[in-house]
């Protein structure tokens, strides 16, 4: 992070502080200003990040900044966006993580005139281990594409996007996709419970297998179909248990539902 550049966030929530955390630990930190409305929040917000501004008006946080990070609600956001407007003469740098908030509204509420980047995380991010991915709008250079994914690689791994609806892939894949492996994770739970094991020992090996595999495949250099391979031996028991998700077309099964989640990102973002 180049020294001297100021990041706003505007509200100061979960993700706010995963990602000022992210900037912070930044080898050359940004200075942080966070707007959040509410008194407690913002105390809670002062302990966490004590050489951060903490403020509850968002314009005085907007004023000086050189990025703004807006991190509210995407139910919020128009409110937010058109009350920022006036704050925002010097053009800074406008980077939302509201889900399935478009690049072309944000513009339209902000005036059509700042250069924006829309990025769709995830909640990984929350411990460091996220999956962003970015897109940028027409009037965003390269030194602030390089700011932008410096703020979110602080959290995680980071993709740029040269068309905006591969953001609702993206919003299928990783941004719902740590809720199917929770769903596993939790199946997993109850299978193991229903074979005898105690819940709880049933569901530190279920974490564990998920977070080892997912290690496994991230540090080796083969594919996921090598690995998988690797645990089957023929005619053992993961052959056994493969063979009864194939006969219930799992693979068929997943790609709907992420059909029905990127239908459900258009949706949302009204088009
Ligand atoms: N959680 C996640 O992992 C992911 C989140 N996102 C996106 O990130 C954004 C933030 O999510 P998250 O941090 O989880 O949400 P939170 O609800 O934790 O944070 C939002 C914060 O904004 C504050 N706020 C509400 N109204 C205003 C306002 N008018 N001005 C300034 N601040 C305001 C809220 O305060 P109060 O509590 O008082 O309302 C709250 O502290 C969302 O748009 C979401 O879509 C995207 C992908 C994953
Ligand atoms: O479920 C949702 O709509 C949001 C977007 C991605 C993750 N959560």
């Amino acid at each position: 992070m180049t020294q001297a550049i100021t990041v706003a966030f505007i509200g100061g929530g979960n993700m706010t502080v995963s990602l000022a955390g992210g900037v912070s630990g930044d080898a050359a930190s940004p200075r942080v200003i966070i707007s959040e409305p509410k008194a407690e929040q913002r105390e809670r917000l002062a302990r966490l990040f004590p050489a951060a501004q903490i403020v509850a008006d968002n314009a005085l946080a907007a004023a000086e900044a050189d990025v703004v990070v807006l991190a509210v609600k995407p139910q919020v956001m128009q409110v937010v966006a058109e009350g920022l407007r006036p704050a925002l003469a010097r053009k800074p740098l406008i980077l939302s993580i509201a889900a399935g908030v478009t690049v072309a509204r944000l513009d339209a509420w902000l005036g059509g005139v700042q250069p924006v980047v829309r990025a769709m995380p995830n909640t990984p991010a929350l411990v460091g281990s996220g999956a962003t991915g970015l897109f940028a709008n027409a009037r965003v250079d390269e030194r602030q594409r390089g700011i932008a994914e410096r703020i979110m690689r602080s959290v995680g791994l980071v993709q740029w996007f040269d068309v905006e609806s591969q953001l609702d892939a993206v919003t299928a894949l990783s941004g719902s996709g740590p809720a199917y492996v929770f769903l596993l994770m939790e199946a997993l739970e109850t299978g193991g419970a229903t074979l005898g094991l105690a819940p709880e020992v049933a569901r530190v090996l279920a974490l564990q297998t998920v977070f080892g595999a997912a290690k496994l495949a991230l540090e080796s250099d083969d594919s996921p179909a090598t690995l998988r391979e690797r645990v089957t031996s023929p005619g053992g028991t993961t052959q056994a248990a493969l063979q009864v998700f194939e006969d219930g077309e799992l693979r068929e099964l997943v790609s709907r539902a992420m059909q029905a989640a990127a239908q459900r990102a258009r949706e949302l973002a009204g088009d």
